[in-house]
């Protein structure tokens, strides 16, 4: 499986910056999730690696092959770079079969493939399956009612299935009728010789031509497999389509139109379309926000099993944070086409890079407490919050707050310089879409307009991150507070608590109810507080909260 690597791409229309230098290595076999708000660029990212879309600058490599170098003038079309695709709008064709539909696009394909014998894969195949006649009779007697009568079309299915077979093979081990005869070991052993002799004809045809067959019937010439540019065959064809329909489970609906079947049977015929040519990469573009909340997860557990049967790399776009969170094994977060971060998702969590990041992903949403203050020599902050409220916060790992700002300082120095040094290039374009610092929202009970126009900040200014599972509601808390509004689901309660004129989320978990206006007293708990510089909005340290 390939490794897709994008080095300083850039797609804009004009000024307008969709994918502003974006770098990303997607290892082999990941599922990665690109997320971020409505018109970010997610949908522009996916469509470049796939070749939709015609990158500004940069360079793509899918398995080491340059699919896209804007220096060196290279472009492959998007139906050369063995990739596929599963958008939002799947449209199934509606005169057309299950089977018709999953099979249409292979029946078209013609490329350069091994040279293959299908009888002699056939004869081997049924050779396979008469070493054990009584396990034949077993599956095509599964498949008689109670009236006595034999249902032909499930036993192929079941045939099918249990053995890995085609329809064809299926059809043939019908015809031999093992099920109808007292003796179904002395039936399979009077059709061995023809099968044999079939194997073998195809091995001395093979041989005549100076090749040899390999174990999968391909034709070699000094151990190199020997290609044709043709078609697939019937059998190849088959094959492919029962594969894909055994991954998504759709054996039985081969037959239907798609107005016969249920949303998410549809959605899965058109996985299994995608699936069928066997693509290495395969891109997704919301392809659950048109199904109901239910199936939406049901599907969302089948992709990710599908991501492990199949071995392909998975690309999927979405602005739906928990589908992002659930899936990946590494998110992609973009804003204003800008990589904001790219980790495992409970990094991206636990470890925002920035106040953006922390903000966007996580629900019920992070709370954000504005803070100021400064380190001690024990290393810990002692810190003015809540209305004037005294913490202190332990930072988890060593920290050196004045040494982390000279770093960060420096990063951002060398970063405007990079695009000062750009904005003199006569060719570079101005963007038009300027990147601005997240304003993070502090929830208050008394929400008044925000005009953005504080004053300046220093390296004292913090904003602490607190997930609300680090909210500690107990009576030993050092906090006083007063619920504000109770969200039982059962399983847990999500609580907004007043602290003074501030409103703080908390998860309560368990069936605990609690009373509008009800005195309750809080802390904080574990060591996963995250505290953010309010002056680049990034992410000092992680680390415990306490009142002092
Ligand atoms: N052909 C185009 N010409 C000009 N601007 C475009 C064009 N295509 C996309 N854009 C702009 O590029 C930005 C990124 O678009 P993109 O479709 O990648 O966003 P997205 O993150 O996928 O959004 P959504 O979640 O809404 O689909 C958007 O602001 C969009 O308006």
């Amino acid at each position: 499986m390939p490794e897709i690597v994008l080095t300083h791409v850039t797609k804009r229309w004009d000024k307008f910056y969709a994918v502003d230098d974006l770098n990303l290595v997607i290892d082999d076999n990941a599922f990665v999730t690109l997320l971020g708000p409505s018109g970010c660029g997610k949908t522009t990212t996916l469509r470049m690696i796939a070749g939709l879309e015609t990158p500004t600058s940069g360079r793509i490599t899918i398995g080491g092959r340059v699919v896209y170098d804007s220096e060196a003038g290279i472009n492959i079309p998007p139906n050369k770079r063995k990739v596929g695709f599963l958008f939002q709008n799947y449209a199934l064709w509606p005169n057309m079969t299950v089977y018709q539909n999953i099979s249409f696009g292979l029946s078209n394909i013609k490329e350069e493939l091994p040279k293959f014998d299908p009888d002699a894969s056939r004869a081997a195949t049924l050779l396979r399956v008469l070493q054990k006649p009584d396990d034949v009779v077993k599956t095509i007697v599964e498949c008689v009612d109670k009236k006595g009568k034999l249902d032909v079309n499930k036993a192929q299915i079941k045939l099918i299935d249990r053995y890995e077979i085609s329809i064809y093979a299926a059809k043939t081990l019908m015809s031999y009728k093992l099920h109808e005869s007292m003796e179904p070991g002395t039936v399979a052993q009077a059709r061995r010789p023809e099968l044999e002799a079939a194997l073998k004809s195809a091995r001395d045809k093979a041989a005549a031509a100076g090749c040899t067959l390999n174990d999968r019937f391909e034709y070699e010439k000094d151990g190199k497999p020997v290609t044709a540019v043709r078609k697939l065959t019937p059998e190849e064809i088959d094959l492919s389509v029962r594969r894909v329909a055994r991954i998504v489970k759709i054996g039985m609906f081969m037959d239907r139109y798609p107005s016969e079947l249920s949303g998410g049977q549809q959605q899965r015929v058109a996985i299994a379309r995608t699936l069928a040519p066997e693509p290495t990469v395969l891109f997704m573009d919301e392809p659950l926000s048109n199904l109901d909340a239910k199936l939406r997860l049901e599907m969302r557990s089948e992709l990710q099993r599908l991501h492990i049967d199949t071995g392909s790399t998975f690309i999927y776009v979405t602005h739906d944070q928990m589908e992002a969170m659930t899936l990946a094994t590494k998110i992609c977060l973009i804003e204003n086409g800008v990589l904001q971060q790219y980790d495992a998702p409970l990094d991206v969590y636990a470890k925002p890079n920035n106040v953006f990041v922390a903000d966007f992903v996580g629900n019920p949403a992070i709370n954000f407490i504005d803070a100021s203050g400064a380190q001690q020599s024990d290393g810990t902050l002692t810190l003015s919050a809540l209305d004037g409220m005294q913490l202190s916060f332990r930072p988890k790992e060593p920290l050196d707050v004045a040494a982390w700002y000279e770093r960060a300082d420096a990063e951002d120095k060398a970063r405007r310089d990079a695009e000062n040094a750009r904005a003199l290039d006569k060719k570079s374009v101005e963007k038009g879409n300027k990147d601005v610092l997240f304003r993070y929202h502090v929830a208050r009970v008394n929400e008044t307009e925000d005009f953005g126009d504080e004053a300046a900040l220093t390296d004292g200014d913090f904003v602490l991150g607190v997930r609300p599972e680090f909210l500690r509601l107990s009576d030993s808390g050092a906090i006083e507070g007063e619920i504000y509004s109770a969200m039982p689901t059962g399983m847990e309660t999500t609580v907004k608590v007043r602290v003074g004129s501030f409103l703080l989320t908390g998860v309560v978990f368990g069936g605990v109810l609690y009373r509008i206006g009800q005195k309750i007293r809080l802390d904080f708990q574990g060591d996963g507080v995250v505290l953010f510089s309010r002056r680049n909005g990034r992410m000092i340290a992680q680390g415990s909260l306490s009142v002092k």
